[in-house]
């Protein structure tokens, strides 16, 4: 995030229904022109969290601001943000330059600037200019989308807020719209912030992601940091298969350390995070190394993953295709790592459980 002041501050935002605390005095600030994902399970608070923030609902208790402005006290429909819903909310009996329309007909655009503009956000959106005049019933699902951005940009507002607008699609076009909408985000310069069960749309899209976790951020940092580095258990199995092997005052049982692994690891107890593909079978040489047996194969296109069976429990490698282990299920392997694969947290892995 850049040093300059933020676009949106959250400040110890508190959401309760009844006696259910859903948002737990959360902070946060989103730098102008970023791409935030805010990603999470089920009832992790991401929609309360945006009912708040676009004026659906109030919060019990801290504030938001915008630049300088407080927002959390001023009416939904006076807030210079702008959702676009994943039901779009489109007039389905109208034409596509209408739906564009709307939000500039309602500020008292004269007709001719609303049409100027309405043709520029079809370019942008890169749909042909004839479909002005299309009804939206003409329009296919994925056009359907880009009409609505188009129109949520008429609004030209400083954030748009995203809630899963991809999620009822199918997966071809969903992929190209993450792209379109990632090249969007580029070209347009606006502040994105966007809500998704998907780890891989918020991976491919955006510039930090925001990890919930019952009513509370877990982790918010750039995708790369947040799977190298995860602060917890929690966040290293949300950011995809993972291991976790317990170290007990620097020793992980089971395993054989190098001397450079056991000076750094030396007197540490917590959790150790490695990733499938950090792991190598039969490695030359390596920092931490463990015996097992396969247990199973699975083919993943270009690359195989095996489940082994080893002292320290059932680990999962990955690796590509060319350096799969002959001889299949129940063959002996070595598995290695480098030092550097490995990233340890304090907390121990059965807290997370
Ligand atoms: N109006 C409400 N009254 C009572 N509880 C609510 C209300 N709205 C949300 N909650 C509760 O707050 C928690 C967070 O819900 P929220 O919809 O924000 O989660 P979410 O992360 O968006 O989930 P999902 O991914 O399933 O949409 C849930 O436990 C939910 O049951």
């Amino acid at each position: 995030m850049s040093d300059a002041s933020p676009i949106l501050r959250i400040n110890a935002l508190t959401k309760t229904f009844d006696d259910f605390t859903a948002l737990h005095g959360i902070d946060l600030d989103v730098a102008e022109g970023e791409f935030l994902a805010i990603v999470g399970p089920s009832g992790s608070g991401k929609t309360t969290l945006i009912r708040l923030l676009v004026g659906m609902d109030d919060p019990t208790d801290g504030a938001i601001w915008l630049r300088d402005q407080r927002i959390d006290v001023i009416p939904a429909n006076r807030r210079p943000t702008c959702m676009v819903f994943q039901s779009l909310a489109l007039f389905p009996h109208r034409t596509v330059g209408q739906n564009i329309e709307f939000p500039l007909k309602l500020r008292g655009v004269a007709a001719k600037a609303r049409k100027d503009r309405a043709l520029e956000l079809l370019d942008l959106l890169r749909l042909p200019r004839d479909y002005y005049a299309k009804r939206i019933q003409q329009c296919s699902g994925g056009e359907k989308q880009r009409v609505a951005l188009a129109r949520a940009l008429a609004f030209d507002p400083e954030i748009l807020f995203f809630d899963e607008p991809l999620s009822a699609l199918d997966y071809r076009l969903r992929k190209t719209l993450e792209k379109e909408l990632k090249d969007l985000h580029r070209r347009t310069g606006k502040t994105f912030i966007y809500i998704t069960h998907s780890l891989e749309e918020a991976m491919v899209m955006s510039d930090r992601i925001a990890i919930m976790r019952a009513g509370r951020f877990e982790q918010i940092a750039p995708a790369e940091e947040i799977y190298a580095r995860p602060v917890s258990p929690f966040v290293a199995e949300f950011m995809g298969e993972v291991n976790f092997l317990p170290l007990r005052a620097g020793m992980v049982a089971g395993a054989a350390l190098s001397s450079a692994a056991q000076a750094a690891l030396a007197g540490q107890g917590g959790t150790l995070v490695l990733r499938p593909e950090s792991l190598r079978l039969n490695p030359q040489a390596a920092d931490l190394t463990l015996t097992g047996t396969v247990a199973a194969a699975y083919l993943l296109g270009s690359r195989m993953q095996y489940r082994i069976d080893s002292p320290a429990g059932e680990l999962t490698v990955e690796v590509l295709r060319e350096d799969a282990v002959a001889g299949g299920i129940g063959a002996p392997v070595t598995l290695g790592c480098d030092l550097a694969a490995l990233h340890l947290i304090a907390e121990a892995r059965d807290a997370a459980a």
